[in-house]
């Protein structure tokens, strides 16, 4: 085993130094306890010795490279770190477990939803199905339910109704905010085989997830069952709306997957706030006045 090299003092020498200070055994071989190799896999993140670039580094070359592992507390041999890559320049080698589920997650997302996609155009599989998708689409846009409750409030004559409307529109502008808003957050692009062509779609619906309308089937359907008294065929009509509502969101190349059942989630979830805030002539009395002097 040959003596490392010394510098005059008896100290010795680094390896940038010029004395070729790669031996075996050392971090430079890689063989220097594994040190490269762990501090990768542990993320670690020490001054010149970021993990991923450094496990890169020491595994890339079989030849061990002078100068090229700076260590952190090298004692005598250490000097300034070089200064580490650019943030988006380093290769994450060691992604958690939670990250590869949801790249995973997010490819299996893409790929269906590119497959289900089968409206999205004129020349798409089954394009001659995209005018009923958009009729569809109609039924779940928000302008007709904030219009249809709007005009059922106008015309009802009990306060029960009246109660059950202002309920309904209360349910409607929450879901637009809150679908806005976290649209605003999450910026996810719409599929690229969109064709933006939906009617009425404010700036916010540039972005894909949620789905408003998925939401709105979800918020909506739950809602009508619980304060209509509807036979049963009609009650299953409902569910199945929802359902082919928000497949078509898919299908017209609207939304991906996971936008849709998000969606459904949150306009289910949305119906619960609903209903813990329910609005009454004693809890909410300014709103019934107001709307009665209408
Ligand atoms: C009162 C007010 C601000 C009404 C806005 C109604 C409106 C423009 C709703 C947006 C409907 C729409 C195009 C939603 C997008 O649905 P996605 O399923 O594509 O997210």
């Amino acid at each position: 085993m040959p003596s490392p090299r010394r510098n005059l003092e008896g100290r010795p020498l680094c390896a940038s130094a010029g004395g070729g200070g790669s031996s075996p055994g050392s971090p430079a071989h890689g063989g220097g306890g594994g040190r490269f190799e762990f501090q990768a896999l542990l993320g670690s993140r020490a001054p010149g010795v970021d993990g991923p670039s450094a496990r890169l580094r020491a595994s890339d070359s079989p030849v061990p490279r002078r100068g090229s592992f700076p260590l952190a507390g090298a004692g005598p041999c250490s000097q300034a770190p070089p200064a580490p890559p650019p943030e988006e320049a380093r290769l994450d080698l060691n992604p958690s477990f939670a990250a590869i589920a949801l790249r995973s997650l997010l490819a299996i997302d893409l790929w269906l939803s590119k497959k289900l996609g089968v409206c999205a155009g004129e020349g798409s599989p089954w394009g001659s199905a995209r005018p009923l998708m958009k009729l569809l689409e109609v039924s779940g846009h928000g302008i007709p339910w904030l219009l249809g409750a709007l005009y059922g409030l106008a015309r009802s004559d009990s306060w029960a109704g009246r109660e059950v409307l202002m309920n309904l529109l209360f349910a409607l502008l929450l879901d637009l905010l809150l679908v806005a808003l976290i649209k605003g957050l999450v910026r996810r692009r719409r599929p690229a085989h969109n064709q933006m062509d939906m009617f009425f779609a404010v700036s916010v619906d540039r972005y894909s997830f949620p789905s408003g309308h998925a939401t709105r089937a979800a918020l909506a359907s739950r809602f009508i069952l619980k304060h209509l008294v509807l036979a049963i065929p009609l009650r299953v009509l409902v569910v199945l709306w929802a359902l082919v509502l928000g497949l078509s969101r898919v299908m017209l190349g609207r939304h991906n997957v996971t936008d849709v059942a998000f969606g459904f989630l949150l306009g289910y979830m949305q119906y619960s706030i609903v209903d813990y805030c329910w609005l009454t002539p004693h809890n909410a009395p300014i709103l019934f006045v107001l709307w009665n002097q209408q």
